[in-house]
């Protein structure tokens, strides 16, 4: 199997840059004219994937809103993983998991070993337990092929209180966890990988970092739409990394449903936004 970034590097060239979350919420499966059960679940992930799966480069199911049904819900999130899979798409599993080594390595087996059904393309991870508490799965994900994108600098507004905070060696959190990323992409760079397998989430609404975001992987930039941030903005967060961009929406898209056309139409126009956007950034270069 040839690595994460190579596959996310060709599903971008061919597909565009964006990742179109799945996040049932209760009040979309309502919009949508479905019960807030696991049948409702289901109706809607299925829909989303059908309308979805063969237009995007990734698809990112948000773990919670299938666990909040329990077991049913986690038996959905499986069919939703192999039927995107199935579809041609990429897919992200957004369960942000983090923990001391041991335990991680229990995650690592769960979301990046194909022998599970919960095994995704890629996993979302938190470094907050300390950069190499996630070795389990950054060794088990390149084992196998797989992606893992690392907590970076989220979109949320509570994210700077840790983030920013300036460590002993005078970098930021989030540089010291930029560095790590760059550190571990290095191999895969230099064996001739267009993208490296690890990513890191740098939140669409941030603003400009001060950070050196190039870090050899992807760059995963959730928060476009119902959080606030614009395509447009994409620009001055990411500046010359905008090639390594995959910007993130889940309820602006998923909010155009439930027909199938309407939800393409939605993906498909932050896609070509995007495309607009790297283009406008690449003739100012
Ligand atoms: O910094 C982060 C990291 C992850 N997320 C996740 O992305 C989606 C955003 O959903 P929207 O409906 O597009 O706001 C959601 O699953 C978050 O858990 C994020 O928003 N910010």
């Amino acid at each position: 199997m040839a690595s994460f970034g190579r596959r996310l590097h060709a599903a971008m060239a061919a597909r565009g840059q964006f990742c179109a979350g799945i996040d049932p919420h209760p009040g979309l499966l309502t919009a949508w004219g479905l019960d807030d059960d696991a049948a409702g679940l289901e109706r809607f992930a299925r829909t989303a994937v059908e309308a979805l799966g063969e237009t995007v480069a990734l698809l990112k199911p948000q773990s919670a809103f299938f666990e909040r049904h329990g077991s049913r819900g986690v038996a959905v999130l499986e069919r939703v993983i192999a039927d995107a899979k199935a579809a041609g798409a990429l897919v992200l599993l957004d369960v942000k998991r983090g923990d001391i080594g041991s335990t991680m390595q229990a995650y690592a087996d769960a979301y990046c070993d194909p022998a599970s059904p919960l095994c995704a393309d890629a996993v979302t991870v938190s470094p907050y337990l300390g950069f190499e508490s996630l070795r389990p799965v950054l060794d088990t994900a390149a084992v196998h092929g797989n992606g893992v994108f690392v907590l970076a600098l989220t979109s949320n507004p509570e994210g700077p209180e840790v983030q920013h905070a300036t460590t002993a060696g005078g970098r930021t959190v989030a540089g010291t966890m930029l560095a790590h990323v760059r550190a571990a992409n290095a191999a895969a760079l230099a064996a001739g990988d267009p993208l490296g397998s690890v990513g890191v989430v740098v939140g669409a609404t941030t603003g400009a970092t001060g950070e050196d975001l190039a870090v050899g992987g992807p760059l995963l930039a959730p928060g476009i739409g119902a959080q606030g941030g614009t395509v447009e903005d994409l620009a001055t967060v990411f500046g010359a990394a905008l090639p390594q961009v995959v910007p993130a929406a889940s309820r602006e898209v998923l909010g155009a449903g439930p027909a199938l056309d309407a939800l393409r139409a939605a993906a498909v126009r932050t896609i070509e936004d995007v495309r607009d956007l790297l283009f406008r950034a690449s003739i100012q270069a």
